[in-house]
């Protein structure tokens, strides 16, 4: 986990077609007062079922239903385990975002009796979501260890800014917009400074004399050859997004000097490993079916058609109307990205908060389990714990922890614990400085350092640099400069041991000063070390978690379900819309939502069924669709491979 050390330094296209119907306007299905359900033809799986999703519920229904417009493929053929009145217990692995997130959705979903524990195996809950209040001369500072900001208008940051909505957070809230400086300004440091990128709302001689001038975007005229270059051989399952954009731009310059940056800001990973069809899934779909990705902007743009998955679609349509109109839609309109007063935690503290305070949820910290074993006879799963103490079987486990993690829990033999061991993660180092002095740093966001600037320029191995007191204002109640300096990822693969504290702080500081020519010492430096904080999905990683989940349902009954970072997306937003998803697969909420509309509004908040058996893989790769948005209505069109 992390380890981390503080000082105060004084003065330290088309297949066959189904269709959705934008709710509100030609909706098939239930109409009710403030309800109404979108009907998604001939099954989102092609086997002619039917599913609907509700949406426009009233206040008390609103996260439920967002739980459910969060997954993506609702599937008509798993069998209630449960199906009688009264729930058996729910043991949820993990006491991070994703734990705390799907343990909420699941109570929120779940009547009473169902009885949900949580385990953590530290004293503290929130995982790698941590934010530390640091006194100074003259006032506190928030210093953040990990995710510092969140973006609002994907459609998983849709689900996210509902839940903050539900924990009546809103007031804690600090926005930044998109015009402001912090939004507009990104740069990469190449080959020794540092270049503004070009972006929305830019001046168009200041973008065009940048990439004409500067040595980073040098090759960026070969791109203009992508559309006759020869799409992929069918056969191929993925590869790697280094290969990927080389092949599409007929230069390895895009990806070595420009996207590498952009993925050690994300992943701190390495471009030459981490999986294209995973990590560009559009993009994937895009050479496929058009051919050429700039073949396949052109026919969006010319016909105003937006191509998306089908679980961000849902979303669109349901999640975003339900908060149209909200006090927080309003504060967030213009937001390009935001933050807390007291740091990203104050989410997980609510989160925890709001658990604590329902009766059918058990929060144990300070509680490890050492194994994860299904019992036939039973049908049930016996975990056990650290502490030695005896645990009653549970119907359903949902793991968030690592999927490596995981796998060295379980004695499955075989390809599960393979896959899921082969998911491998990276550790970063963050270190965050606070100068007395203002203005230290140029203002915006911060920069990225591409993998094309070697170790003879880049000893420290730094990933980049995020100039928080301009990228996060109104945190501190002290002025200066407040500076992060991530350190590692893929770099440091091969590394059996890490800088201390103390080498950490030196060799942030040697970096901001050759990168910005800060000289100043610091009021204060907090160095931590986040070991495998990052899971990395490399390449054939979407077919491995397909045979994972072949491989958990055979292994566990459909008693063991997963989510979090390890799987389908590393962000936080991305965790809380896997949770959301997972737990409405989960829960059968009406035997009626899965066959045929009826003519009365169902409420989600009475599920009548019982559990169902999901892994919460099942859209691992292949269930891949995608659709195009019209003006009023969304064709469904099915990605092929
Ligand atoms: C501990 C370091 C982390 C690095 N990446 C992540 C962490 C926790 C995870 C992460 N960072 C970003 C995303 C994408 C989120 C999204 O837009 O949906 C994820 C999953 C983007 C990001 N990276 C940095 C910031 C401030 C942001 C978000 C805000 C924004 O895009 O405006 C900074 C940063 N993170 C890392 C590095 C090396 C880095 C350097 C500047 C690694």
């Amino acid at each position: 986990m992390s380890s981390r050390a503080l000082h105060i330094c004084r003065p330290v296209i088309p297949l066959t077609r189904t269709r959705l119907s934008r709710a509100g306007n030609s909706c098939h299905g239930i109409q009710g007062r403030n309800r109404h359900l979108i009907e998604i033809n001939g099954g989102l799986r092609g086997r002619g079922s039917r599913t609907y999703i509700h949406s426009g519920q009233d206040d008390d229904a609103r996260g439920s239903s967002l739980a459910a417009t969060a997954t993506s493929t609702l599937s008509t053929t798993e069998v209630p385990i449960d199906n009688k009145p009264g729930y058996d217990r729910i043991a949820v692995l993990g006491g991070g975002i994703s734990g705390l997130a799907t343990a909420y959705y699941l109570a929120k979903l779940l009547p009473p009796e169902a009885k949900i524990d949580i385990y953590e195996a530290s004293d503290r809950l929130g995982g790698w979501v941590d934010s530390k209040k640091i006194q100074v001369p003259g006032g506190e500072v928030v210093f953040e260890h990990g995710p510092r900001t969140l973006r609002p208008h994907t459609p998983a940051g849709t689900i996210v800014v509902e839940l903050v909505r539900e924990l009546g957070i809103e007031d804690e809230l600090l926005v930044v917009t998109k015009d402001s400086e912090s939004a507009r300004n990104r740069f990469i440091y190449y080959p020794d400074r540092l270049v503004k990128m070009p972006g929305p709302g830019q001046d168009f001689y200041d973008v065009a004399w940048t990439v004409l001038t500067e040595d980073v975007f040098t090759q960026f005229w070969q791109a203009f050859g992508e559309p006759w270059r020869r799409p992929r051989d069918n056969s191929v399952e993925d590869e790697s997004v280094g290969s990927f954009l080389a092949r599409r731009f007929g230069t390895s310059h895009i990806g070595d000097n420009i996207v590498s940056a952009v993925l050690h800001g994300i992943y701190a990973g390495d471009i030459n490993k981490l999986s294209a069809k995973s990590l560009l899934p559009l993009q994937w779909h895009e050479e496929m079916r058009f051919g050429s990705l700039i073949r396949a902007a052109a026919f969006k743009a010319s016909r105003n058609l937006k191509i998306m998955q089908v679980r961000d679609a849902v979303v669109d349509l349901t999640a975003k109307k339900q908060l149209a109109g909200t006090p927080i839609q309003e504060t967030l309109e213009n937001a390009s990205v935001y933050t807390f007063k007291n740091g990203m935690e104050t989410l997980t503290k609510a989160l925890a908060s709001r658990l604590r305070s329902m009766k059918n949820v058990q929060i144990k910290t300070g509680h490890p389990i050492n194994s994860v074993k299904y019992m036939a006879e039973t049908d049930r799963i016996k975990i056990s714990s650290g502490k030695n103490l005896p645990i009653k079987p549970y119907a359903q486990v949902i793991s968030t922890i690592s999927s490596r993690a995981l796998a060295g829990l379980t004695d499955v033999p075989g390809q599960f614990a393979t896959s899921l061991q082969a998911v491998p993660s990276v550790t970063v180092m963050v270190v965050n400085l606070f100068y007395k002095q203002e203005g230290l740093a140029p203002n915006g966001f911060g920069y990225l350092i591409p993998r094309s600037i070697g170790f003879d320029k880049n000893p420290e191995c730094a990933l980049g640099v995020v100039f928080d007191s301009d990228s996060t204002q109104g945190q501190d109640t002290v002025s200066g400069t407040k500076l992060t300096v991530m350190l590692g990822g893929h770099w440091w693969d091969s590394f059996d041991t890490y800088p201390t504290t103390e080498e950490g702080e030196k060799m942030a500081r040697r970096v901001l000063e050759r990168h910005l020519n800060i000289t100043e010492s610091p009021l204060a430096v907090d160095v931590s070390l986040h070991k495998d904080c990052i899971p990395q999905y490399t390449v054939g990683h979407s077919q491995r978690m397909q045979r994972a989940n072949t491989d958990l349902h055979r292994a566990f009954g459909g008693r063991l379900a997963v989510t979090g970072n390890s799987y389908n997306g590393v962000g936080l937003n991305d965790c809380v819309r896997n949770a959301a998803g997972l737990a409405s697969q989960m829960v059968l909420l009406d035997a009626r939502l899965e066959t045929k509309p009826s003519a009365t509004p169902i409420p989600t908040s009475r599920p009548l069924g019982g559990l169902k058996r999901v892994t919460g893989l099942e859209n691992s790769g292949s269930d891949f669709w995608m659709v195009l948005e019209r003006e009023n209505e969304i064709e469904y069109i099915p990605s092929g491979k």
